[in-house]
C-alpha cells in the first residue's frame, strides 16, 4: 500500500501514533525529525541554534523525499507542510492524516517541553497564531483527519486503521 504520512502541529502525537499504526498494520516506521537528528548527528534545538531553521527545512523536504512510497508511517515535522513542494508530494505519494489536537491540548501537553525550538519560551501567542497560520494547511492537504482530544494513542491508532480498513476517506475536522 502507499505510504501514510502524519501531520499535524507540534505536540498532536504524530510521533507516538504513528509508530503504534506501524505496529498494528505491520508497517515500517518513520519519524523524519529522527532522521533529521540522526543525519545532522545533533539535536533539533542545536540545529537550529547552529544552522538555522532554513537549513533544518532544507534537510526536512530532503528526507522527505528520500523514504519509503509504499508500506511505511511517516511521522512528519509540525512544519513540513508548510513547503507546497512537500503538501504536493505527500497528497501525491501517500495517505496523508491529520492529528488534530487544539491549542489549549497541545501547550498543556508540552508545557514541560523543551525540545520544540519554535515552542521555547513562554510565549502562547506566539504557539496560537503558528497554529492558526498552519490549520489551513494541515486541512487541505489531508485525506483523513483524526480528532486526538480526550483519548489516548492507542485508541487514536486504532480508529484511523479501521478507516483505513473501511476506506472511510475524507473525515473532516
Ligand atoms: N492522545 C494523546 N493524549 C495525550 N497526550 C498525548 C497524546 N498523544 C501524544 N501525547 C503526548 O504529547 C507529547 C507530544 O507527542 P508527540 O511527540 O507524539 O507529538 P508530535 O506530533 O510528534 O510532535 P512534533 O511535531 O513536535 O514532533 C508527548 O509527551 C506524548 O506522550
Ligand atoms: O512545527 C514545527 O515547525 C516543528 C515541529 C517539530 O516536529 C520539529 O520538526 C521542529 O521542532 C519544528
Ligand atoms: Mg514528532
Amino acid at each position: 500500500m502507499k505510504s501514510i504520512y502524519m501531520t499535524g502541529f507540534m505536540g498532536a502525537g504524530k510521533s507516538t501514533v504513528s509508530r503504534l499504526l506501524a505496529e498494528e498494520m505491520g508497517l515500517a516506521h518513520h519519524d523524519t525529525d529522527e532522521e533529521i537528528v540522526n543525519a545532522a548527528g545533533k539535536s533539533i534545538n542545536r540545529i537550529f541554534e547552529e544552522d538555522g531553521e532554513i537549513v533544518f527545512r532544507k534537510l526536512e523536504s530532503e528526507i522527505l523525499h528520500v523514504l519509503p512510497k509504499e508500506n511505511a508511517v511517516i511521522a512528519t515535522g509540525g512544519g513540513i507542510i508548510v513547503s507546497e513542494e512537500n503538501r504536493i508530494f505527500m497528497r501525491r505519494n501517500g495517505i496523508v492524516i491529520f492529528l488534530y489536537a487544539s491549542i489549549e491540548e497541545i501547550l498543556e501537553r508540552l508545557k514541560e517541553d523543551t525540545t520544540r525550538p519554535l515552542l521555547q519560551g513562554d510565549n502562547k501567542e506566539k504557539a496560537a497564531s503558528l497554529y492558526e497560520m498552519r490549520l489551513p494547511l494541515y486541512r487541505e492537504t489531508a485525506d483523513i483527519c483524526a480528532e486526538t482530544g480526550g483519548k489516548q494513542a492507542e485508541e487514536i491508532a486504532s480508529d484511523i486503521k479501521h478507516c483505513l480498513k473501511g476506506a472511510g476517506l475524507g473525515h473532516t475536522c
